[in-house]
């Protein structure tokens, strides 16, 4: 199985009492796969998976596995740990884990591969390993997510490096075969795929499902002129998403425009403020030609 094309990672709704809207979640799901979505990450960061009980964890997860199923679209989870990872035994539909690289305590290279071997050999499903520097504090060189490519059970890497870097690079120029490439930073999206990742996890296509596929689709095909121009009017609008923390402005947008019920985060997160969320709304009306 190589990971391809583009997998939304959905927020976490809530109601008006601060409840996770499950309602809410499975349409917006049903939405985002309607609008060109290959696939579906349940529990990425921009759920807020921290801020949710475990009952609610579950909750969730179940509700985008219903939809998955019911549309025969395949399913990432985030997990980090062996109990975690174990749990998924219990989610059909589940492809794939999203598995964060230990964050804070930067144990180096070798401590990242050996926790990888651990997770991966406990895992029902394969992993993705999601390589994200400026927030876990660890970076990887190109050799190193080379190794963990050769690790069994590790199918792929959510890419966020925060730009395109020698290691990126050195990566994109040697990817190994059936180690999918998923790029994880909005806006450095469309030169991730220039340069040949296999598709994107990303939260800014909430707002715009339809273009982020064709993004993808018309890189996969070569159509460069297509893709570069589309990439130059994406980037913006994800600049303008992650204004404030992810997924704040993502959440007020979706509730602009009647998606969700409300635009509520739970802390330490802050409800996005006006501006930014006018500023994305602008951007993602220009986009549609509203
Ligand atoms: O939840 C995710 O998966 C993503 N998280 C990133 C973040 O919050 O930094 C952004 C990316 O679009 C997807």
């Amino acid at each position: 199985m190589t990971l391809t094309g583009l997998f939304v990672p959905l927020i976490t709704p809530f109601d008006e009492a601060g409840a996770v809207a499950l309602g809410a979640l499975s349409d917006l799901a049903h939405r985002m796969l309607d609008g060109g979505a290959a696939g579906l990450v349940a529990l990425g960061t921009t759920a807020e998976p921290s801020s949710l009980s475990p009952a609610e964890q579950r909750d969730v997860a179940a509700a985008v596995a219903r939809v998955c199923r019911e549309r025969g679209a395949p399913l990432i989870v985030g997990a980090a740990t062996v109990p975690a990872l174990e749990s998924l035994r219990d989610l059909p539909g589940a492809v794939a884990a999203l598995c964060v690289v230990p964050p804070f305590l930067r144990p180096g290279e070798a401590g990242v591969l050996a926790h990888f071997r651990q997770l991966a050999a406990a895992s029902p499903v394969p992993i993705v390993v999601y390589h994200v520097p400026y927030r876990t504090g660890q970076p990887l060189t190109a050799d190193a997510l080379r190794r963990l490519a050769a690790l069994p059970g590790v199918a792929g890497v959510k890419f966020a490096a925060g730009g395109i870097d020698e290691e990126t690079i050195g990566l994109m120029c040697d990817v190994p075969p059936g180690f999918a490439v998923l790029g994880g930073d909005d806006v450095f999206v469309s030169p991730l795929l220039a340069l040949g990742a296999h598709g994107a996890i990303l939260a800014s296509a909430h707002v715009a499902t339809g273009e982020f596929a064709e993004l993808i689709e018309a890189w996969h095909t070569g159509d460069a002129v297509r893709a570069r121009a589309l990439g130059h009017r994406l980037a913006p609008l994800s600049r303008a998403l992650f204004a404030e923390p992810n997924p704040t402005v993502v959440k007020a947008v979706l509730h602009e425009r009647g998606a969700i019920p409300t635009a509520a985060v739970r802390l330490p997160l802050l409800t996005a403020g006006t501006d930014s969320t006018d500023a994305a709304l602008r951007l993602s009306d220009s986009l549609r030609g509203d």
